[in-house]
């Protein structure tokens, strides 16, 4: 029986304080596959974001490789890779204009040229994440942390990525605000089984909720 290699893998990663000989993550080995829902947890300043940030190939490694469907991730396959894989941070970028500017902006990227707005989708993930179609005319300036929060989520899924990295999504939202989002990530991971979810968090209740697997962190190394 032939097993495919998972989706994104880390072989001995390891990332420096840029300028220093100080590691800010060792020797990290990990793995996921389609169908999983990871949780990388850890107290605060554990490096659950710069993991993130380096399994998502945005900072520069300094030790061990990155992964992708078995292949090293050269520069060349950066755009590739992050058609399939999509980061969010925890605070993130809105452009001017209106949540519906914000939504069809996805579409003007070169490397998503083949996709086009759906507004029934997009209307369906609102209702989804607590919202309805009014709020596709409210000015990004004045979306709340959490407004922005989810509207980037939803960008990010009508993107139809294989992989999803999202540091801790739900950072700014209400209880009630964040259990609609989790369903609704969650929802779309088990939509496809061919699809794989990375989540930062640091409530435990809210892993057991999402997770299929943890990944606990412990000063910039794997916990024992
Ligand atoms: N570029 C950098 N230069 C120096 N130190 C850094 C850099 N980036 C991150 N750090 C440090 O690495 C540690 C881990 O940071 P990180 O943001 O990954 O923590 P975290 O586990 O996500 O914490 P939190 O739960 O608070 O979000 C912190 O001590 C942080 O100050």
């Amino acid at each position: 029986m032939s097993s495919a290699p998972p989706l994104l893998q880390a072989r001995h990663l390891g990332r420096k304080i840029p300028g220093a000989q100080q590691w800010l993550l060792k020797d990290i080995n990990l793995q996921i596959a389609g169908g999983e829902r990871l949780a990388i947890i850890g107290p605060t300043g554990s490096g659950k974001s710069v993991l993130l940030r380096a399994l998502s190939m945005l900072d520069p490694i300094d030790a061990g490789e990155i992964l992708w469907r078995g292949n090293t991730i050269t520069n060349a396959d950066v755009p590739n890779f992050r058609r399939q894989a999509i980061y969010l941070r925890q605070r993130p970028a809105i452009f001017e204009g209106t949540v519906a500017t914000n939504l069809r902006i996805a579409y003007s990227l070169r490397i998503r040229g083949n996709l086009e707005f759906q507004k029934r989708r997009v209307i369906d993930l609102l209702i989804q994440a607590g919202r309805d179609e009014n709020f596709l005319d409210k000015s990004a300036a004045e979306l709340s942390g959490g407004e922005a929060q989810i509207t980037a989520l939803i960008r990010a899924l009508q993107c139809d990525p294989t992989l999803l990295m999202l540091d801790e999504p739900t950072a700014s939202l209400d209880p009630d605000s964040a259990t609609a989002v989790e369903q609704m990530v969650v929802d779309w991971q088990q939509a496809d089984d061919s699809r794989a979810l990375i989540w930062v968090s640091h409530d435990p209740a809210q892993v057991l909720r999402i997770a299929t697997r943890e990944f606990a962190l412990d000063h910039g190394a794997e916990k024992e």
